[in-house]
């Protein structure tokens, strides 16, 4: 028995609501942008690492996300009286590292529900999902260097994500917009979530922090009466993007180019280096996502590049099991 699952790519922060919003994408064409992970039973414990980014992760086995979450894992069947089985572990990272699209949460989300959905077929055990989104907070955070779940909460469940201070619920799904683009630009260049967040303030002004609390009330409360005019007017960035542009070369004179062609909201994607733009028009965001690629992609001396750039919509589905193959 295999089981394989996919966890998508998801926008950490969306410029309103750092650390506590996130939204999970899908491009349009269908690309599987998230990362795979299967698992199956075995001789012994193994993890096998395949796919278009497997070269930007660390050799050795214990230093790789997928790896810690199948330790605590078992550490969590084993506080359950339960003995865990061995498993031949595959990770088809297809994306990025240090992209700003929740690359360790694709990782950890499934690696994490794939050993679930394993153990349900076995007959051994299913965690709840309150239990795996804590899991998966706990190693999300092992990786970045402090928890936050607005890149694994969405990439879990799927959909726009807010998150609660309270333990025992965590995350709320927001409405969507569900006739909006996100043209997601991924330069090809590295930023680390744990770099980029030691570039940002400890402190914050009073005048800062009244702007990020209206506008990220507004956003909510526009979300839930579906006004896309006021919702996208707000998605601005005063806690991470002032102090985070300067790490994105390009980023300030692509912002000021889609705007000025009625991008309905253009921010970083959580930490960088991927920016987001949003449009409810499907020409528009294709005119977006060729000129970003001609424009923000940071092109190598031998005139490749490793970025990409994908027209995407809400992902509703979150991390799902694959048919077997
Ligand atoms: N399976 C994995 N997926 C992504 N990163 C991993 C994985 N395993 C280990 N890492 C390491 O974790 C760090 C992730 O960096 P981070 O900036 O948080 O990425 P992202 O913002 O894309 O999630 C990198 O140093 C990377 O080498
Ligand atoms: N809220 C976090 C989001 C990090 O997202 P990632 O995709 O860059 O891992 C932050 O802004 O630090």
């Amino acid at each position: 028995m295999k089981v394989s699952v996919f966890a998508p790519a998801s926008i950490g922060n969306v410029s309103v609501g750092f650390d506590v919003l996130g939204l999970a994408v899908k491009p349009i064409d269908n690309t599987l942008l998230g990362d795979v992970v299967s698992v199956e039973q075995s001789d012994e414990d193994q993890l096998a690492v395949v796919g278009r980014f497997a070269g930007k992760l660390p050799k050795e086995k214990e230093q790789n996300i997928v790896w810690q979450c199948l330790l605590r894992f078992n550490q969590a069947l084993l506080e359950r009286g339960l003995e865990p089985v061995s498993v031949a572990i595959t990770l088809d990272k297809k994306m990025p590292v240090g992209s700003g699209l929740g690359s360790s949460a694709c990782s950890v989300v499934a690696a994490l529900e794939a050993l679930n959905c394993f153990y349900q077929k076995l007959g051994v055990h299913h965690f709840d999902q309150a239990n795996m989104l804590r899991l998966m907070g706990e190693l999300e955070a092992q990786i970045s260097g402090s928890l936050h779940y607005d890149n694994v909460a969405p990439c879990y469940f799927g959909g726009l994500q807010l998150m609660i201070p309270d333990e025992q619920v965590i995350t709320r799904s927001l409405p969507t917009f569900d006739d909006c683009y996100y043209v997601m630009a991924y330069p090809g260049i590295e930023v680390s979530t744990k770099a980029a967040r030691e570039v940002l303030p400890s402190e914050y002004s009073r005048a800062d922090l009244i702007q990020f609390g209206q506008n990220l009330a507004t956003f909510v409360d526009a979300c839930h009466r579906q006004d896309k005019v006021i919702a996208h007017q707000v998605i601005k960035d005063v806690v991470a993007e002032p102090y985070r542009n300067k790490l994105l070369p390009g980023f300030i004179d692509a912002c000021n180019y889609l705007q000025s062609q009625g991008a309905l909201a253009v921010g970083i994607s959580g930490s960088g280096p991927t920016l987001f733009c949003i449009t409810d028009e499907l020409e528009k965001a294709q005119e977006f996502a060729k000129w970003l690629n001609d424009n923000y992609l940071k092109v190598n001396t031998d005139g490749c590049t490793e970025g990409f750039v994908h027209v995407c919509q809400v992902d509703k589905q979150g991390a799902i099991e694959l048919p077997s193959s």
